[in-house]
């Protein structure tokens, strides 16, 4: 089995906030292979954008890391200097937001942008990163590129302004790509067509993928493997088919069992996992799911659940759960 492009190891990060800090990561640790699709999933406030964010060196200026590594094709990329880290951001990981004008200046025409993201490549001309530009923005399914070239971003349609921030993520063959949400903002034509190109990408440059979603259709449809996420805290890691045939931690059931995509046919109403997270500023001791846990015993309540391991890249953070 390859190498991982990417990994986070036991990852734990905090925000500082008035009073006291939020445990947004408490020792994370997942990795993503060349040509991999890793898909991070849970209900709101769990942590995913934090830890997308985390890979990239990208999070707020109130967070701290209080322990662990982002390694980054072998290197540690915490322990590089900011402008080290700077470098390798669009060069070896790029990221796509939700908002793809995250992604541009609202001021400068698309095709200057793509241009000027292109200043670490010293030797090429400006016509020829003029016609890489070009070309990406055809490769992304732009059908007019040299159209969409000379247009500001809030010319393009959502759909298309997507496109364009997925084309600026890839400008420079990147080894690594962080999206996070870049579906949820579209409606659900312009979603399936997004997943659909994401995957075509995938395939084509081998990159890495890592996507945060909380939709669990685009999980199915495009990842290979899936990290699902409560409280801080990766409480299961399965690959894509078994996590959705065979799902073990008792709120990965949960949330399968949520999935809009499975609303109940006798009500037509969305089930929701009664209960809500723990309060990130003071963690249980015990597993963070146990108040809202249908098979919680007084175990789960008193101590760290163990990491259990399921498999070939499957693992769950329960007490429940058997090897
Ligand atoms: N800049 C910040 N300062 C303080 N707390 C933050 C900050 N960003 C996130 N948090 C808190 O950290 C926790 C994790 O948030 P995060 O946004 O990573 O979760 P998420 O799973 O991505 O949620 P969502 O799907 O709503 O974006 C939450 O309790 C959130 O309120």
């Amino acid at each position: 089995m390859s190498e991982p492009v990417l990994s986070v190891e036991n990852l734990s990060l905090r925000y500082r906030v008035p009073g006291g800090a939020i445990a947004a990561l408490r020792n994370v640790s997942i990795a993503v292979r060349q040509g991999e699709v890793l898909g991070i999933a849970g209900e709101s406030g769990c942590g995913k954008s934090t830890l997308a964010a985390a890979m990239i060196d990208l999070v707020g200026t109130n967070a701290e890391v209080t322990s662990g590594v982002v390694r980054l094709n072998g290197r540690d990329i915490l322990a590089l200097s900011p402008v080290d880290r700077r470098r390798l951001r669009g060069r070896e990981i790029a990221m796509v937001f939700q908002d793809p004008m995250t992604a541009f200046s609202p001021v400068l025409t698309v095709g200057a942008q793509l241009v000027d993201f292109q200043f670490n490549l010293d030797g090429l001309a400006g016509r020829e990163k003029w016609r890489r530009a070009r070309d990406m923005l055809a490769r992304v399914g732009l059908s007019d590129p040299d159209h969409a070239m000379g247009r500001f971003p809030h010319e393009l349609s959502g759909g298309m302004r997507q496109r364009a921030a997925i084309a600026a993520a890839l400008l420079m063959r990147p080894s690594v790509l962080i999206a996070d949400e870049p579906t949820t903002a579209l409606d659900v034509t312009m979603e399936a067509q997004i997943v659909h190109l994401l995957r075509q990408l995938q395939a084509d440059y081998r990159c890495a993928i890592v996507i945060v979603t909380h939709h669990l259709g685009v999980i199915a449809e495009l990842c290979d493997r899936v990290a699902v996420m409560y409280a801080g805290e990766v409480v299961e890691e399965a690959p894509v088919d078994a996590l959705f045939h065979d799902p073990r931690h008792p709120y990965t059931r949960a949330l399968l069992a949520c999935d809009p995509a499975r609303i109940e046919a006798a009500t037509g109403r969305l089930p929701a996992i009664g209960g809500r997270l723990p309060d990130l500023s003071s963690p249980p001791t015990g597993c963070s799911f146990a108040d809202r846990c249908g098979i919680a015993t007084d175990r789960c309540r008193a101590a760290p659940p163990p990491r259990v391991g399921l498999g070939p890249d499957r693992n769950a953070l329960c007490h429940e759960v058997a090897p």
